[in-house]
């Protein structure tokens, strides 16, 4: 049983048999639709998942489909729009993340957030493919695309106030931008021994939330455009 028969992935075109395919996780249609037009004609390597928002969903999802395909994939790509932080990533900047971190999973305390290292938990920092993301990025600007690669947070709680921008930016120096999904990704893909990449279209600025300044067609074009290298690239 393939996972396509139940309709939750969506080839790119139509699969080349055995080998190391691509498995991209978008949290929603949107967004793999986006990612699909990119890819259209380019490469037949990709499925496109879509996942739900969240690590918790994005990180079953993924792993049921890892799961249920041994030997399938050889790379976990995250990919969808992004809140960026000020002065780091703009509106329609292609943000690939250099790590993936867990900005929010730990304790609150009278002293401030402790995180999970800190509790001796594990780690909130997850490792991604550094050359294939070095490339990447190098690519897109090529391509004359906005890219950019630095730390990109994955959050339970999207950010809606300036005070926890500036507290998430004090945890992650650097930090790019904050999605909801790439800590998820990235815990399914380790635990199936496979690298990850984090793509993400700025949509909106970390910060005071105000759902009408959000640009996600515009984000997503910019996610339409990426992928279309990253087939280029990764092909
Ligand atoms: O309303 C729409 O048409 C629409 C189309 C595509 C995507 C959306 C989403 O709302 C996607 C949710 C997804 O976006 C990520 N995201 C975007 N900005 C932020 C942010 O500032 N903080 C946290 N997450 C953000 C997140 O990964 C969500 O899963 C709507």
């Amino acid at each position: 049983m393939s996972l396509n028969e139940h309709n939750e992935t969506a080839d790119a075109s139509i699969p080349s048999g055995a080998g190391a395919r691509i498995l991209v996780v978008t949290s929603v249609a949107a967004e793999q639709a986006a990612v699909l037009r990119g890819l259209a004609g380019k490469s037949d390597r990709f499925d496109v998942l879509v996942s739900g928002v969240g690590a918790a969903a994005t990180a079953a999802r993924t792993a049921a489909a890892l799961a249920l395909s041994p030997g399938r994939y050889g790379l976990v790509i995250n990919a969808g729009i992004a809140g960026g932080f000020a002065g780091q990533a703009g509106l329609g900047a292609i943000v690939v993340a250099s790590d993936i971190i867990a900005a929010d999973l730990g304790a609150d305390s009278p002293d401030g957030f402790i995180s999970l290292d800190e509790l001796g938990f594990g780690s909130a920092r997850a490792e991604v493919d550094g050359p294939a993301a070095v490339c990447l990025t190098g690519a897109l600007r090529a391509a004359g695309l906005p890219a950019i690669s630095g730390p990109v947070l994955t959050v339970s709680t999207g950010t809606g106030t300036a005070e926890g921008a500036a507290e998430l930016a004090r945890r992650v120096p650097g930090a790019v931008a904050e999605a909801m999904e790439g800590y998820g990704a990235a815990t399914a893909a380790r635990h199936f021994e496979l690298p990850v990449l984090e793509i993400r279209a700025v949509s909106n600025a970390v910060g005071p939330r105000d759902r009408s300044a959000w640009r996600i067609k515009e984000a997503l074009d910019a996610l339409e455009a990426a992928s279309s290298i990253i087939a280029e690239v990764l092909s």
